[in-house]
């Protein structure tokens, strides 16, 4: 049998060089490529009732040319070809623009099929194009393929159809067969008939199903048998920790932990454990503790005599670790270090510290980018934790790796995507969830205010100011605009000197400030002695100061809702009621919808998946930031369900114990062993 995942395009008649170049671009290179080009919609051009067509719609419609038709010139390329079209007893006016050609096939008294748009009240008839009468095969309904400027769509169509008629009894079903049943998914040579040549609607929606499926599913299968491969060959740490001290550690800890965290604490426990190499994503919506989780991690590997690395994503957040670390480890005699752009940039310190840690006297080193650099070495690095993610790139983390030989790696984040979703994005990663919340947890209050209504802002502000709370103001990062952006926040400064001070003081915080003046505000935040603090974005990330229980948000409509669920998560921490006030005036459907998202949940994964589906529609503040796979068929917003339910399919078939002697799963190792070899030569 030929197999058409290898079958070069070149293969068909009328394909040379040129038409396989093209076909590239679009990146068909096999047969199989292109029977899985599938049309992105279908037309019906199935002749209709005129009576039954409706206003706008695109129809065939049959009839008789009743005038002769005429073509009128304006400018060089413009035309507009006119004739009426008799149908039954209705006279129907027919225009083609710009195809002057089409009035050599046109003549008076002759039947003819046409499609185009049908406009009721005028009824008149837009047209698009002639359709031929008697291809005895014709469809009624047929695809409509995305072309290029070196390929026509109707030449991708042919060639589709060439391929199919010539190979479809060597297209085998990938997905093994008692999958294929439970699912009532059709088979592929099916499924291919259907995207392409289906003879309805229906067909083409069952087709469609069966290759979304197959997507998805040979996408997750893919990950999962290449995370398997690499298990068996990486080779990592085996850290031996203590368990009897790591448990005495636990209990000193000055609150119980939540069931979640007790359990990612295991899973990320029995990892470290194992000779093979972490990688893990541990997730956990915002004030969820992870932190805490992180340092029980650091500490089990101090017990076994490895040093580990916390990496934060800025200074503030760097020294809010090193202070809470410092707290919790130094009574078990843990030695904890801080290497920041400020603590390197002083000679002496410098030395002293980079040699303490070099040989190992230091056991927990935290630090922010200034960690990568090449000066830092480490005596027997075994635990990296890398905090919110995104903010490194890729090769930065890879650096910081090559410093150990090959550390176990857990990574933070609380960007709050759907499990399912994370797997597709983080695919290569093992995912522990923290999905609970520390008990005595206030649901943070959230309230939507128009700019008028500043002075409920105020009072509410003060009320809470005057039960000893503190608040955040935020005011929105404006993008390309540095010298607007610093000026909001200071007027925003300003005006609440103006009304809460002296009895209040109140903090500025923005970008342009060093490093050093922004800690200090940081410090007096914390410390009590100020207030309020009026700041940029730059507070966003993992700032933890329990007692503050107001977070206002001026312009919250600028804010994607991934950032206002960040900015709000930075209340609610402690065990008082918080508030969060979004202040703002949207001026599209989609601002307002993120203003009611915010109000009516606190849930980060709820928040995440109305989210996706803002983007999904085609909110393009949120399609930014959303750096998830692109995949043809498939859509992992809308058709979520059949992703969790291939996800979990592919887990289930990969992992099974008769994996590789299974029959029915020959194909579709096959398959997948080809596209890792693939992927790797590329
Ligand atoms: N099990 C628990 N019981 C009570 N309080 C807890 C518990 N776990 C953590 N906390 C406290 O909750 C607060 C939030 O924890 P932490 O800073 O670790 O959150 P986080 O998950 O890192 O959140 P974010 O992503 O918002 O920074 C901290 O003040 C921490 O001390």
């Amino acid at each position: 049998m030929v197999d058409i995942l290898t079958t070069p395009v070149t293969e068909l008649k009328g394909v040379g060089p040129r038409k396989a170049s093209a076909l590239n671009k679009l990146g068909i290179n096999t047969i199989n490529d292109l029977l899985t080009y599938f049309p992105f919609r279908y037309e019906d051009v199935g002749v209709k009732d005129l009576t039954a067509v409706q206003d706008h719609q695109k129809v065939a419609l049959k009839g008789i040319v009743a005038t002769d038709p005429t073509v009128i010139r304006f400018g060089r390329y413009k035309s507009r070809l006119n004739f009426n079209l008799l149908i039954d007893h209705n006279v129907v006016r027919v225009t083609f623009f710009n195809q002057p050609y089409l009035s050599k096939k046109l003549q008076r008294g002759e039947e003819v099929i046409l499609y185009g748009t049908y406009d009721v009240a005028r009824q008149s008839l837009s047209g698009i194009k002639i359709i031929a009468e008697d291809t005895s095969q014709r469809n009624d309904f047929t695809g409509v393929y995305n072309s290029s400027k070196e390929i026509k769509a109707g030449t991708i169509k042919k060639l589709v159809h060439q391929a199919y008629e010539n190979y479809h009894e060597s297209i085998r079903d990938i997905i093994p067969g008692s999958l294929r049943r439970k699912f009532r998914l059709l088979s592929r040579e099916q499924m291919i008939k259907g995207m392409h040549f289906p003879v309805n609607a229906e067909e083409a929606t069952q087709a469609r199903r069966t290759a979304i499926f197959e997507e998805f599913f040979l996408f997750q299968a893919g990950l999962q048998e290449l995370r398997k491969l690499r298990r068996q060959e990486q080779q990592g740490v085996k850290i031996d920790y203590d368990n009897k001290k790591l448990r005495e550690f636990i209990q000193q800890i000055p609150f119980e932990l939540t069931k979640a965290q007790k359990r990612v604490v295991n899973e990320i426990c029995s990892d470290m454990h194992r000779p093979i190499h972490m990688n893990r994503l541990l997730q956990g919506d915002v004030g969820s503790g992870k932190t805490i989780v992180a340092t029980i991690a650091m500490y089990a590997a101090v017990t076994a005599g490895w040093q580990s690395v916390l990496m934060a994503p800025t200074e503030i957040l760097a020294e809010q670790h090193a202070d809470k670390l410092a707290t919790l480890l130094s009574p078990m005699g843990v030695n904890v270090a801080l290497v920041t752009g400020n603590t390197v940039r002083n000679p002496r310190l410098r030395r002293e510290l980079l040699t303490h840690i070099e040989h190992g006297d230091v056991d927990i080193i935290i630090g922010t980018q200034a960690l990568i650099q090449e000066r830092v070495h480490f005596a027997q690095l075994g635990l990296v934790i890398i905090d919110e993610q995104h903010r490194f790139g890729v090769e930065q983390r890879q650096t910081l790796l090559a410093k150990g030989g090959n550390p176990d790696v857990l990574t933070m984040t609380a960007t709050p995507i759907p499990r399912t979703l994370a797997i597709t994005t983080y695919g290569e990663m093992d995912l522990s969830v923290i999905d609970e919340l520390p008990a005595g947890r206030k649901q943070v209050q959230t309230v939507w205010y128009n700019k008028k209504q500043v002075g409920q802002v105020r009072s509410l502000l003060r009320e809470q100011l005057d039960q000893g709370a503190q608040a955040y103001v935020i005011s929105p990062l404006i993008e390309k605009s540095a010298v607007i952006d610093l000026k909001n926040a200071e007027e925003v400064y300003q005006n609440l000197k103006d009304h809460f001070e002296p009895r209040y003081s109140v903090g500025l915080l923005h970008g342009n400030m060093t490093n050093d003046e922004k800690n200090q505000v940081m410090q007096a935040f914390k410390a009590g002695e100020l207030a309020i603090l009026a700041s940029t974005t730059v507070i966003e990330v993992g700032v933890d100061v329990p007692n503050a229980t107001v977070m206002v948000i001026l312009d919250a409509d600028r804010f994607g809702l991934a950032q206002l669920h960040q900015l709000r998560g930075r209340v609610g921490r402690g065990d008082q009621q918080s508030y969060c006030v979004l202040v703002a005036d949207p001026k599209n459907d989609f601002g307002k919808k993120r203003m009611e998202t915010m109000v009516a949940t606190t849930n980060g994964f709820v928040i995440a998946q109305k989210d996706l589906e803002l983007r999904g529609q085609g909110d393009l503040l949120g399609k930014k930031q959303s750096g998830l796979p692109s995949f043809k068929v498939g859509d992992p917003v809308t058709n979520l369900n059949i992703l969790q339910v291939a996800q979990q399919a592919a887990h289930d078939i990969i992992n099974a114990d008769d994996y590789t002697t299974n029959n029915e799963n020959r194909v579709l190792i096959e398959y997948l062993h080809q596209q890792i070899d693939n992927g790797s030569r590329a």
